[in-house]
């Protein structure tokens, strides 16, 4: 198999007039990974995915999908789907011919009614586009995005507006496209989900690469967090542990060895018989890195 990355960002640049909108990115993807290109709002994600799929050019730097330019659309297209945000589907249509054109316009070869099961709606296939729930959309989105199994796929937001059971059902989807062998690059504001499926995160803020890593690199450089209250006053002299306390009167431990941590102030309680009311602890979570950002 071939190591080639399947994408390669090298030095990117995209403007809009005089606004620079992407400065210096550089970042590969690797050949059946789980890349989550995620950032703040306004971070240039949608600007950089644009680019990789070859709607926007860049201003300078260098972009290879496959080890083509995007532009090159007859090498690339064929071998990539794309769910955008909005697909933009005629409202006429219905569900059945849209999926038909999907294909037509993928130049892949599918069968439209295994597409259809595959993304729930066959029993939608004869309703107007215009007809269907905001969910229904979302899945008819993702349908072009998997039509003929292409082996790279750029999932914006693909959950957005879908109820837990679509979601579990599109998860499960790309699950078996991966075990294919595809490559998937998400883009999501939903952090528990990049962090639960990504292999490594690209994060974005004011149009650069601020971090890059797996979920554990990206969180290891973050202290974890044990919460709980006292039932009384309780000196902060008297814990084993530094601690602070939050605005809500809980104390707070911030450590990078939660284990062994825990198990001290544990121990702690059980030998002088305190309560620890609502303890929490918990890893560092992506969501922890988010708002580290800029600070
Ligand atoms: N066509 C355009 N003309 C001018 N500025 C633009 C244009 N498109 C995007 N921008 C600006 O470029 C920056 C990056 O936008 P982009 O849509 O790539 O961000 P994003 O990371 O996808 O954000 P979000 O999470 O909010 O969707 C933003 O400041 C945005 O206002």
């Amino acid at each position: 198999m071939s190591t080639t990355p399947v994408i390669e960002v090298d030095e990117l640049n995209v403007s809009y007039g005089d606004f620079h909108a992407v400065r210096d990115l550089s970042f590969e993807v690797r050949r059946g990974e789980l890349y989550a290109l995620l950032g703040t709002n306004g971070a240039g994600k949608t600007t950089t995915l644009e680019t990789v799929e070859g709607h926007r050019s860049p201003t300078t730097g260098t972009v290879r999908v496959f080890g083509h330019s995007p532009g090159n659309r007859r090498a690339v297209r064929p071998r990539m789907g794309v769910m955008l945000q909005e697909s933009g589907f005629a409202p006429d249509l219905t569900v059945r011919e849209s999926v038909r054109l999907i294909g037509r316009l993928t130049r892949r070869t599918d069968d439209v009614d295994r597409v259809l099961d595959l993304v729930d709606l066959t029993g939608r296939a004869g309703r107007k586009v215009s007809q269907l729930s905001g969910g229904e959309k979302r899945r008819l989105d993702f349908a072009t995005a998997v039509f003929g199994s292409p082996e790279l796929i750029f999932l914006d937001e693909p959950t957005t507006g879908l109820d837990i059971q679509s979601r579990d059902d599109l998860w499960e989807t790309v699950n078996r496209l991966r075990e294919n062998g595809a490559t998937i690059v998400l883009t999501t504001h939903y952090l528990e989900e990049a962090q639960q499926r990504a292999d490594r995160i690209g994060l974005m803020h004011q149009g650069t690469l601020h971090r890059e890593g797996t979920v554990s690199e990206l969180t290891r450089t973050l202290p974890a967090v044990v919460r709980f209250s006292l039932p009384g006053p309780a000196p902060a002299a008297d814990l084993p542990l530094q601690a602070v306390a939050d605005a809500d009167g809980r104390v707070v431990v911030e450590t990078f060895a939660l284990q062994k941590d825990l198990h001290v102030l544990l121990r702690w309680a059980q030998d002088n018989a305190v309560e620890l009311r609502d303890l929490e602890a918990g890893p560092t979570r992506l969501d922890d890195v988010f708002r580290a950002i800029g600070t």
